[in-house]
């Protein structure tokens, strides 16, 4: 099958970004993986679907697929770009949108800087729901919070790790450590991406707070390994340390591909802003 894609890029974290609006590619896990491999295909973390509206008052759909083929809930980066591809191709006509993701509705919205702003909905906390196993394990409180205690075997030996476990739409683990670059992130991330108590497995992250505004962010995501930046990863990040009592309400997330503003006011949604990039657009052949 002969396809044409847009190769998108926010804040590094990069997609393949597919017109579906006339209708489904009907591709398959394998073929996603395909598209994504970075040595056989075009190359990406996510390979995002832009898909017609399902319904009333909701502007497009949006399909998420990770560099392993699987879907999934949510992407904030992946968010943003889709943003900009609909604008860009002229399938929207103004600068805010309503976007139906398995998570629930999100809402993108076009800046005159040429950044886009997206309400990415309000966090859960509630284990049940991130999902997250909780039997049997101990917590620590911690501001008006807590962290739990994870015991990990890796390839570099065992370690009891302390997460703060939520979701934004899709599943996120987040541990404070004392400098990114030298964080445990390739050692621990497969290893806490696949923990037996995350039944849809999680998404890593590793945050290192440098002031009350300010963090610094790497992410082990789950279905593509490290990324240069994790939107949901940088909003759970900035949501867990405000509940941890280290952060205020906006915080900047230094990212190794990039700045993202996140801004959240304790219990609505969370909303975040960055850039949107398009890189260049082809055709290629999909077997
Ligand atoms: N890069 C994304 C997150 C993509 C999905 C994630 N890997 C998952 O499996 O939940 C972002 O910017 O949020």
């Amino acid at each position: 099958m002969r396809i044409r894609f847009t190769k998108m890029q926010g804040a590094g974290n990069d997609f393949v970004v597919l017109d579906e609006t006339r209708g489904p590619l009907g591709l398959t896990p394998a073929q996603y993986r395909f598209i994504a491999d970075r040595h056989f295909g075009v190359g990406a973390d996510q390979v995002l679907s832009v898909r017609p509206s399902p319904g009333a008052g909701i502007d497009f759909e949006y399909v998420i697929h990770n560099a392993d083929g699987g879907e999934v809930e949510q992407c904030g980066n992946g968010a943003r770009c889709f943003a900009r591809f609909v604008r860009d191709k002229g399938l929207a006509p103004g600068d805010t949108l309503r976007v139906k993701t398995l998570s629930g509705v999100i809402e993108p919205r076009l800046n005159p800087d040429g950044r886009v702003t997206v309400d990415m909905g309000a966090p859960v906390f509630e284990p049940a729901q991130v999902p997250f196993d909780t039997a049997g394990l101990s917590s620590q409180a911690d501001g008006s919070w807590h962290k739990w205690h994870l015991a990990l075997d890796t390839h570099a030996g065992s370690a009891i790790i302390s997460v703060a476990i939520l979701s934004m739409g899709n599943p996120h683990a987040v541990q404070e450590v004392a400098d990114v670059d030298t964080a445990p992130v390739h050692a621990q991330g497969p290893a806490i991406e696949c923990h037996p108590r995350f039944p849809k497995r999680v998404n890593a992250g590793f945050m290192q707070v440098v002031d009350r505004s300010q963090v610094r962010l790497r992410v082990w995501e789950r279905g593509a390994g490290e990324t240069l930046a994790c939107g949901t990863g940088a909003c759970a990040a900035v949501v867990a340390g405000i509940r941890l009592g280290r952060l205020d309400r906006k915080v900047d997330v230094h990212t190794r591909g990039g700045l993202l503003t996140i801004e959240w006011d304790g219990q609505g949604p969370v909303f975040m802003t960055g850039p949107a990039v398009t890189v260049f657009e082809g055709e290629m052949e999909v077997p």
